[in-house]
């Protein structure tokens, strides 16, 4: 196994908008530092409440929102918010909303010759033999290319979404909630879909979601953020049958249910901490079962259960 994607402590902190003194004081923590490595074939499912950062990690990741700190490397060379072309190259993004990420006033031939012009320099022949190509891997019909996306249904708009994130030649696709927008019956066309593409262009995926079914029918390994930091990692079959986390339990524990928002029963109407006035501690503390002395003035660090398990926990859950 190759790796494909390394990310060492990668944070991003948002400067307090407004006010006199406001560059001044501490601002939002949207990703606290986050280190992980994805192996070349694999899906890693990101789940996290809304909030959580899961938005502000993908737009890093894609080279779209500079970083605060840290680093992402792709097979091994490290990527450089200064060099766009090469995150391009390397990797791409998948947008929850289809319709409104796609410009309105070019057709989709248009759409999908962009990348291929702009980051691989091709020429018109080369070009028209690779969008022929990328079209028909997606299943769909030539005469298409010659429309405009509002012309589409939420499952084609979604597929031209891939077209597009696939037309770069990526070694990785960041799906960001990718059938959240559609239908259930469509979805599940879709999820066979990237299954397939994943298999056919040696594709690694990073998939987005508060879909806890789908993120479990479709992941190799699971990450599970809360308040911006890593509370779990692990096997998908692990982290949901057997959670180490109370938060990943909580979760873990509402059967999951397709298209259900990622919440657990015992939640509902509880909020996360005040990102502008974060609790010292665990961040989960105030909403735990388990939660002790330790757990509200220390930060617990992420660290081994057991093989291919981390959870960042004072008082994990044991078999
Ligand atoms: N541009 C910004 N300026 C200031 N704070 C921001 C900005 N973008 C996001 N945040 C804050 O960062 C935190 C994480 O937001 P983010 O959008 O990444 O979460 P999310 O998990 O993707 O949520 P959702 O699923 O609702 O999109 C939130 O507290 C949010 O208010």
């Amino acid at each position: 196994m190759t790796e494909a994607l390394r990310v060492t402590n990668l944070s991003k902190t948002f400067p307090r908008a407004g006010g006199l003194f406001a560059g001044a004081r501490p601002g939002v923590r949207a990703v606290r530092p986050v280190s992980f490595a994805v192996e070349t074939g694999e899906t890693l499912g990101i789940v996290g409440e809304s909030g959580c950062g899961k938005s502000t990690f993908a737009r890093m990741l894609v080279g779209l929102l500079p970083p605060s700190g840290g680093e992402i490397e792709i097979e091994g060379r490290r990527l450089d918010n200064a060099d766009p072309a090469r995150f391009g190259k390397m990797i791409q993004y998948v947008f929850q909303d289809p319709i409104s990420s796609l410009n309105p006033r070019k057709t989709i031939r248009q759409i999908l010759e962009a990348p291929l012009r702009l980051l691989h320099g091709m020429g018109r022949a080369e070009r028209d033999a690779r969008i022929a190509e990328i079209f028909d891997s997606v299943h769909l019909r030539p005469e298409f290319l010659d429309r405009y996306p509002h012309e589409f249904s939420g499952g084609q708009a979604q597929r031209i979404g891939i077209a597009r994130a696939l037309a770069a030649a990526p070694r990785i696709l960041v799906l960001d909630e990718p059938v959240s927008a559609l239908d259930v019956s469509v979805q599940a066309q879709v999820l066979n879909l990237l299954a397939r593409l994943k298999d056919d262009f040696g594709l690694t995926y990073l998939f987005i979601s508060h879909d806890l079914a789908v993120v479990e029918a479709v992941s190799d390994r699971v990450l599970v953020l809360y308040f911006g930091a890593v509370v779990e990692i692990g096997r998908a079959e692990s982290i949901f049958k057997r959670p180490r986390h109370p938060y990943t339990r909580l979760l873990a524990d509402s059967a999951p249910v397709v298209g259900r928002p990622l919440r657990a029963p015992e939640q509902r109407g509880s909020e996360l901490p005040d990102p502008l006035d974060p609790p010292p501690g665990c961040a989960f503390a105030g909403r735990c079962p388990r939660a002790t002395d330790l757990c509200r003035t220390e930060e617990p660090r992420l660290r081994p259960m057991e093989e291919d398990q981390l959870a960042a926990c004072h008082h994990p859950f044991e078999d």
